[in-house]
């Protein structure tokens, strides 16, 4: 491959003075979020959105809270323009919203933008030309003094049609678009000519966004471009410094985290990252990820699997499996060492939760492989553990625990795992929490073998026990009675009575849950005919239950003849 035909990025970015503070500093609260999925992430669509899809991303954005929210590009097409006056005309936007229109510096398209927006309270006009060398020269034909002319001369006219709208409170903001491949003492030249232009103030500050159009460096770079820009750009206090990152070396977020180090105050980005090529900055996974430092993203994302099927259905574009968040699989461990450590996570999460006397989802979160807790975003835990070829014994046993109830004992969840492993690697596939129950219950509860007919356990005297009962094998059928200080130990001498050895090594049971008719389930080790084994069984009675956990073992291996 023609590598040496690329060139690095310090040969094309000419690099700011190097003064920087942004590694020293924390994120500690949440900026101003702006979704432009209605506009840059559309434009990047193969069938952009119909207008019942606009208006259902546009909800969707008030239901989570957005407070300003780029609705199109209105001189752009019919679509766009008609959509905005649908927002107008049915008086869909709310008194603490504001809507964004996108506009390119041509008189023509700038006049059409303003007719979009009569009658609305309050309106961000968003103007842009690219300004980086190779834009300056091969798609504008302009040097930088005709270009910063022309960007100045469409500024006058935003600024003279806001003039002549006087219903409307409109606010400016300019994007250098390609801001991270120009020069930073042009950029912020022109930049300050429009704050001054603008009358950039504090309480009508301008927007300065500063896209990375196209990434083509290390985020370290940006960040450095951003707080040139932060520490040198006039009237401060009167400009909002906006970020708008796409993702072209998959490090948009990290670019979008740095600038907001190096002084940012507004994020333009998409839902899941959607946009130009590899997308806009994911504006989820920046919310979750303050969410999960402990810092209030101010934004709602409670239900995002409710949000991504919206996202899915307004783009066309469904997201991936391991999207952060909000993928299918991000909460999900198939390896045996995570099922063990999050199984162990969530019962220790539980109990320092009763400890604290706080309900589990308000106790600090520290589970290991879970970055947050799933039932924070909407999810539950059944899809935390799945089950396939790589999982340990962990993993089948918090499924029958969370589907089932079942607590299996340490060593009965390694033999099981055998039974798992083989199925698993036989079908190649994962297993499912139904067929993992058949498999259990064909292992341990439905084992063929001895059967039990009628039977009784009597106590003549205190502390001693006498079993009768009928054993069954096929057509066999014998009565056999043994004595012994507990009714398991009584079974095993009629057992062994019957030609079956059967020393009992380890029990224990539990009810399956609290109800007054609950089942008991009890679990056996015994070493039947010198080889261990467990074995389960389930009734309503515990006596049962145990007694049938002790045929179950008898049945595990080679089946016992009885005589
Ligand atoms: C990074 C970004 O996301 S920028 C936003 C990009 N979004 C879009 O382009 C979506 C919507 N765009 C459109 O529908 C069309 O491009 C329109 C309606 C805006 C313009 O259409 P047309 O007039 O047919 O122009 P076309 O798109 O072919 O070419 C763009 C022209 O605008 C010029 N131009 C490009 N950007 C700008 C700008 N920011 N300000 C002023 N002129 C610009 C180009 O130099 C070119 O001029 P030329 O025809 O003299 O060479
Ligand atoms: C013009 C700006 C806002 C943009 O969309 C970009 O640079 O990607």
């Amino acid at each position: 491959m023609p590598y040496s035909r690329y060139r690095p990025a310090h040969e094309r970015v000419q690099l700011p003075p190097a003064e920087r503070e942004w590694p020293h500093r924390r994120i500690e609260h949440a900026p101003l979020w702006v979704p432009v999925d209605l506009r840059d992430g559309n434009q990047a669509l193969a069938e952009p959105m119909d207008p019942a899809r606009k208006r259902r991303m546009f909800d969707l954005f008030l239901s989570m809270g957005f407070k300003e929210i780029e609705v199109g590009y209105p001189s752009a097409s019919q679509t766009d323009f008609d959509f905005v006056r649908h927002l107008v005309e049915k008086d869909l936007v709310p008194d603490d919203v504001t809507v964004v229109v996108f506009t390119a510096a041509r008189h023509d398209l700038i006049e059409r933008t303003f007719e979009s927006v009569a009658g609305l309270p309050r309106a961000v006009v968003h103007m842009y030309t690219a300004t980086a060398p190779t834009w300056r020269q091969v798609v504008l034909g302009k040097d930088r003094d005709e270009l910063r002319g022309l960007i100045t001369e469409a500024g006058r006219d935003v600024a003279r049609c806001a003039d002549a709208l006087p219903g409307t409170d409109v606010r400016f903001e300019f994007s250098p678009e390609v801001f991270n491949l120009t020069e930073p003492d042009y950029v912020l030249d022109v930049c300050n000519a429009m704050s001054a232009l603008w009358d950039a103030s504090p309480g009508r500050p301008v927007i300065h966004n500063l896209p990375a159009t196209v990434e083509i460096a290390t985020p370290n770079v940006y960040a450095d471009q951003i707080e040139y820009m932060h520490r040198h750009l006039d009237r401060r206090d009167g400009v909002i410094l906006s970020v708008h990152p796409h993702n072209d070396r998959g490090t948009g977020v990290a670019c979008a985290e740095l600038a907001l180090l190096a002084g940012a105050q507004r994020v333009e980005g998409c839902l899941f990252g959607n946009g130009e090529r590899t997308g806009n900055v994911d504006l989820v996974t920046l919310a979750l990820n303050l969410y999960a430092q402990g810092v209030d993203p101010m934004l709602d994302l409670s239900d995002i699997d409710g949000i991504r099927r919206t996202v899915e259905h307004c783009n066309r574009i469904r997201v991936h499996e391991r999207h952060p968040y909000g993928g299918d699989l991000v909460y999900t461990a198939f390896s045996g060492t995570h099922q063990d450590a999050i199984k162990k996570g969530l019962a220790h999460h539980a109990r320092q939760a009763s400890e604290l006397g706080v309900p589990a989802g308000q106790a600090p979160w520290d589970v290991p492989y879970l970055p947050i807790d799933p039932a924070d975003v909407g999810r539950d835990y059944e899809a935390v553990i799945r089950v396939n070829s790589q999982s340990g014994k962990g993993g089948a046993a918090y499924m029958l625990q969370t589907a089932h109830g079942l607590d299996l004992p340490r060593r009965l969840q390694i033999e099981f795992s055998r039974a798992v492993q083989r199925a698993t690697e036989d079908s190649g596939a994962e297993i499912d929490a139904e067929e993992l129950w058949g498999l259990f219950r064909a292992e341990y509860l439905d084992r063929p073998g001895v059967a039990l007919g009628a039977w009784h356990v009597t106590e003549p005297e205190p502390g001693l026990h006498r079993f009768t009962g009928e054993f069954r094998t096929g057509t066999e059928r014998v009565e056999h009675t043994g004595t012994g200080p507990g009714p398991l130990s009584a079974l095993t001498r009629a057992l062994a009575r019957a030609g079956i050895t059967v020393d009992i090594l380890d029990f224990s049971k539990h009810a399956l849950d609290r109800g007054r008719d609950s089942l008991a389930v009890a679990y056996v080790e015994c070493r039947v005919e010198g080889a261990t084994r467990w074995g389960v069984g389930m009734d309503a009675s515990v006596l049962t239950a145990s007694v049938l956990a002790v045929l179950s073992a008898v049945n595990g291996g080679p089946a016992g003849r009885i005589s």
